[in-house]
């Protein structure tokens, strides 16, 4: 099963971050050739994931542009209220250098649902969890409409490690056109980060979706049960416990729906 799952996630058990990072960048330029789109828009959290792909974006349409082509970037914050780690998002802004930025907070939008799914419903209120996927899926909808109004495509940063365990939003930041990231592992894109020289805070913090009112910052590792060694260390083809093994096996199964189009009779993958 392990190498089953690497072979469908496209993992490879040891990088090159150079050659890695050349590869990303040019697939970026290729789609775009391909596609005539104008560029690409992409939410900035201040995590990791977001701070590589938004280098590797910008590094992308500033070739492009000197080899004769139009292109543009955008880089979008996307707070809800008051990010409790801004800090960090300023400083992956800084790194990332995009040709434009803007700060887009989505607490009016996420609370609007919340009140209007409260008021229309008599059983319990929106739950923490729940209300989580609507921030997820508030920002890809963000996201859209800088790309419909500018003919940019929006950037996922799903990995390697976001997809063997299903964690993220279906249809929130799994709603994308382009995924740069596809195919590393957590270490991998540390390894990339470090590679075009970001400061260690960009790739040394610790991962979190930071969706929930109650628990802001929480860990994935928390949330999943799993650390991302872990993870990656399977995805990485390496020897890990029959339990953890097991796991990650269980959410892959478990998640399929996930990573396929929505279920149709004439599939044969749900059955
Ligand atoms: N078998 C099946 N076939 C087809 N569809 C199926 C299905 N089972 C559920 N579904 C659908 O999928 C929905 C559940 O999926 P979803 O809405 O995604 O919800 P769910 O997977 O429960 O929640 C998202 C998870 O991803 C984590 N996350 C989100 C965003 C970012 C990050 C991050 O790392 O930064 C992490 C978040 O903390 C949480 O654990 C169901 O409500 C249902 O609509
Ligand atoms: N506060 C935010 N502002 C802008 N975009 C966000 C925000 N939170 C999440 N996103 C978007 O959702 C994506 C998924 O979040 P995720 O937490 O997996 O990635 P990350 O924050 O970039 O890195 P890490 O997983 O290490 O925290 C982000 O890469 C980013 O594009
Ligand atoms: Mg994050």
């Amino acid at each position: 099963m392990q190498s089953l799952i690497m072979q469908a996630l496209n993992v490879k058990s040891e990088i090159n971050p150079k050659e890695e990072i050349r590869k990303r960048i040019d697939f970026l330029k290729n789609y775009l050739l391909k596609t005539k789109a104008k560029g690409y828009v992409l939410g900035i959290s201040g995590g990791q994931d977001s701070t590589l792909a938004g280098r590797l974006v910008q590094l992308a349409v500033e070739e492009f542009r000197q080899e004769g082509n139009d292109a543009l970037f955008i880089a979008v914050r996307l707070p809800y209220g008051v990010q409790q780690d801004e800090a960090d998002a300023v400083r992956a802004m800084n790194f990332i250098r995009a040709d434009r930025e803007y700060i887009f907070n989505i607490k009016g939008a996420v609370d609007s649902v919340e009140a209007e799914y409260n008021a229309v419903t008599s059983g319990e209120p929106l739950s923490d969890y729940h209300k989580g996927n609507v921030k997820a899926r508030m920002r890809m909808i963000a996201q859209y409409a800088f790309g419909g109004m500018e003919g940019l495509l929006v950037i996922g940063t799903d990995h390697a490690a976001e997809a063997v365990t299903g964690f993220y939003t279906k249809y929130g930041d799994g709603g994308a056109d382009v995924l740069p990231l596809s195919g590393l592992t957590k270490r991998q894109g540390k390894a990339l980060l470090k590679e075009l020289g970001a400061e260690e805070q960009l790739y040394l913090k610790v991962p979190t979706a930071d969706l929930l009112d109650k628990k802001p910052g929480q860990a994935d590792e928390t949330e999943l049960g799993i650390t991302y060694d872990d993870i990656d260390d399977y995805l990485e083809g390496k020897l890990v416990s029959k339990e953890i093994a097991e796991k990650i096996e269980q959410r892959y199964q478990a998640t399929e729906h996930k990573r396929q189009l929505p279920a149709t009779m004439f599939d044969q993958w749900w059955k």
